[in-house]
């Protein structure tokens, strides 16, 4: 994994939030071919980060730089709490996506039994679980085969079972080159299939590298000591930025 394969850049990131400053000076590469995961304590930033790597809202300050192929499609993105408009059943909702994107509605199906939701195909979208709303989120993200996919803890909410077959899909998408973005709490099935860690901490990047590099770094023999290392303080405590916590 070099540079030459960077596809996402994000430069000197700011994030402010009226006068609440979230994140302050992030800069990382996402690669192509990789699972690079973004971990943090609650309230850290992540999904401040991810909603501006996925174009989502402008930072207050740096830039994301996309380097990939000029798709139709170049960013896929499941959100934190994916939500479908009611009225449409599973296949309906994905062959919409698939057409939005100039993809071909056949297609569908295939994006469906990726996540193992085949079966609810014809079930309307509002009587999904919450786990299977995230399978639908998770699907549509990767509806065109973008170069990027990000995903907003794909594993949330989910069995141990689903979670582990998500985090193998993240880890197909990377072998299929594609470059995968995902934050998550769940740091065993992070340090199962991640090429890369980013820990990002009270709106900072405090450690990056691979689950190796961190190991050695930090002399640590799990990434939840990494973790705990890199990130310090209270680990009981929500820090709530802008506030006193
Ligand atoms: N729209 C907003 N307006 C004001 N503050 C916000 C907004 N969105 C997030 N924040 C604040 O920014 C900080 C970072 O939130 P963010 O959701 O990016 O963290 P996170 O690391 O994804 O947290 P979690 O792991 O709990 O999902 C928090 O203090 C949050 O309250």
């Amino acid at each position: 994994m070099t540079d030459d394969t960077a596809i996402l850049e994000a430069t000197g990131i700011d994030h402010d939030y009226g006068t609440v400053s979230v994140l302050q000076d992030v800069s990382a590469t996402i690669q192509s071919g990789a699972v690079t995961a973004l971990i943090g304590p609650n309230g850290s930033g992540k999904t401040t980060f991810i909603r501006g790597l996925a174009g989502l809202h402008e930072p207050t300050g740096g830039e994301f730089t996309y380097h990939g192929p000029d798709t139709a499609r170049q960013i896929g993105y499941l959100p934190q709490h994916p939500s479908f408009r009611p009225g449409f059943t599973v296949i309906e909702t994905l062959q919409f996506y698939t057409a939005l994107v100039g993809a071909d509605e056949a297609d569908a199906m295939g994006y469906l039994e990726r996540v193992g939701l085949a079966d609810a195909a014809d079930r309307p979208v509002e009587a999904l679980s919450g786990g299977m709303t995230r399978l639908l989120g998770i699907a549509q993200a990767t509806v065109g085969d973008p170069p990027v996919v990000i995903l907003d803890e794909p594993g949330s909410g989910l069995d141990p079972g689903m979670s582990m077959h998500v985090f193998d899909i993240a880890a197909d998408l990377a072998d299929d080159g594609i470059a995968v973005l995902l934050s998550s709490h769940y740091l065993e099935l992070v340090e199962r299939v991640a090429d890369h860690v980013l820990v990002l901490s009270n709106g900072q990047l405090v450690e990056q590298g691979s689950i190796e590099q961190l190991h050695s770094k930090l002399d640590a023999d799990s990434l939840r000591s990494v973790y705990e290392t890199a990130v310090g303080g209270d680990l009981s405590t929500v820090h709530v930025q802008g506030e006193r916590a």
